[in-house]
């Protein structure tokens, strides 16, 4: 498994300051042309792209239907950067060991998917894959209150999901400063991802309330220039999180 570059949960120090903050982004392939996955996987990591995106759609939890660890697997030799996984299916526990074997590196659910959320996230990290919880645009930050010890990044959703190309929701933002001051406080390590309407609009306003991963489908693939638009949601987005001070 590649492990996922990690980064203390701290403000800046003598060496880091005046440095921007990272922010990484992940392509959601989920915009991408199936036909031709690898190719299009290549073209956004050769453009610049830290994390593959894999959405995963049951029509049943989501009302859509995509793809599985068999297509994971396939992916995988062609993935020049960790595969981010993120399971929109009910329920989710048979499915983390096949997508840990078809070579995720990070597996995120959505806690409404699971019976036992404490039991699928130590099924994950078993499994030798970083673990997430992802929050839909209705779910409370309380669902994260006896298990974001736990967890390696929690996944803030700003749109429903089921569908790339949907408008951003605003009330994400609050969601995400309000996720990032509790992470801040507890100095656990935890990553916060921001997925659905990423755009470089908006990437400015998601740095600066703390996202440290900027999922982008329809912005990305459906771009000209994909290596031009990560890097205008990758640079807007750290001059936010410069401006916040981080
Ligand atoms: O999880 C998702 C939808 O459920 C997608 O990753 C997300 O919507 C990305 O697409 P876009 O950037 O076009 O909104």
């Amino acid at each position: 498994m590649a492990s996922l570059p990690r980064r203390r949960s701290q403000g800046p120090t003598k060496e880091t300051e005046g440095m921007s903050r990272p922010v990484r982004i992940a392509p959601s392939l989920l915009s991408a042309d199936f036909a031709f996955l690898a190719q299009e996987a290549r073209s956004v990591t050769d453009g610049g792209a830290d994390l593959l995106h894999f959405d995963v759609m049951d029509n049943h939890y989501v009302p859509n239907l995509t793809v599985g660890p068999l297509v994971c697997a396939a992916l995988k030799p062609h993935a020049m950067v960790p595969i981010d996984v993120h399971l929109m299916v009910r329920p989710v526990d048979a499915l983390i060991e096949s997508f840990a074997q078809a070579g995720a590196s990070l597996i995120t659910f959505h806690p409404e998917a699971s019976d036992h959320v404490h039991r699928s996230i130590q099924l994950i990290k078993a499994k030798g894959c970083k673990a997430g919880l992802v929050l839909n645009p209705a779910t409370p930050l309380s669902v994260l209150d006896h298990v974001l010890g736990d967890l390696d990044l929690v996944l803030i959703m700003s749109v429903n999901p089921g569908f790339g190309g949907q408008a951003f929701i605003p009330s994400a933002l609050p969601k995400i400063r309000a996720l990032r001051a509790l992470i801040d406080s507890s100095g656990l390590p935890i990553e916060i991802e921001v997925d659905g309407g990423v755009k470089p609009d908006n990437a400015f306003e998601l740095g600066a309330a703390g996202a440290d991963i900027l999922v982008a489908g329809s912005a990305v693939f459906g771009a000209a220039d994909r290596a031009g638009a990560i890097r205008a949601i990758r640079e807007r987005a750290e001059e936010g999180a410069r401006q916040r001070g981080a």
